[in-house]
């Protein structure tokens, strides 16, 4: 894949979302739908996202007991999404019965931790460590369950390339040295993500949000 920007559509407004995509279109290699918009648009919204043509990134963050995450997984897959979220934290089963359940043609993709936390949002659920130990830890388990990949910052992609070479990284939470960080926690920029050895980046509001988003998509484009 050329360009390995997912644009993140985080909106429940499937107009504004199909005007945004077909803005950006040529400066992103695919679209990213999440919780806002799969909630209000369901199946049917994917369907007339994906009529643009490019890549869809379903990123439904699923966290269940194996067999619900695996019926959730068998009855997204009529979608074809290229790449489908799950978290790491549902437990090496949930995420074999997962990768099982999803067509061929799809990554299933492990949450490790969000990058809207940090350590001390760990240690507030009762997890010990720094976000690079828990990072390290989830990768692991993603690796020996045989899903395609794992979510992380950009700050802990490199150890978790260390640790499975062939994996597939997804980069949320990045940010110009300009931008602002909002709700997140764990930011570096675009160029240093992939630098670090990340597969894919995701962007969303540093792109939806700005003034004249596809000259935005294209400025982050250009620093890669
Ligand atoms: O750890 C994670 C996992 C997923 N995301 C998603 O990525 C985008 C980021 O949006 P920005 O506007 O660029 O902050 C958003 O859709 C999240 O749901 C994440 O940020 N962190």
């Amino acid at each position: 894949m050329s360009n390995r920007i997912y644009v993140a559509l985080d909106t429940a407004d499937l107009a504004r979302a199909k005007a945004m995509a077909t803005r950006v279109r040529h400066h992103v290699g695919g679209i990213k739908l999440g919780l806002e918009f799969f909630s209000a648009h369901g199946q049917s919204g994917v369907h007339a996202m994906a009529e643009l043509g490019l890549p869809i990134f379903l990123d439904l963050k699923l966290h269940d007991i194996p067999n619900t995450v695996a019926k959730a997984v068998q009855a997204l897959g009529a979608l074809k999404p290229a790449i489908l979220t799950v978290h790491a934290s549902g437990g090496r089963a949930m995420l074999e019965d997962a990768k099982a359940a999803a067509p061929l043609g799809t990554k299933v993709i492990a949450v490790t931790m969000l990058t809207s936390l940090d350590a001390a949002d760990l240690a507030a659920t009762g997890v010990v460590g720094s976000a690079h130990d828990q990072v390290s830890r989830l990768t692991e388990l993603a690796r020996e369950a045989g899903v395609d990949g794992i979510v992380c910052s950009g700050a802990e992609v490199a150890a978790a390339k260390a640790i499975w070479p062939k994996g597939f990284f997804v980069v949320p939470g990045v940010r110009l040295p300009d931008g602002q960080i909002g709700d997140q926690k764990r930011v570096v920029t675009p160029r240093q993500a992939m630098d670090a050895g990340a597969s894919i980046l995701v962007v969303g509001r540093p792109i939806t949000q700005a003034e004249d988003p596809d000259t935005a998509a294209r400025a982050i484009g250009a620093t890669l």
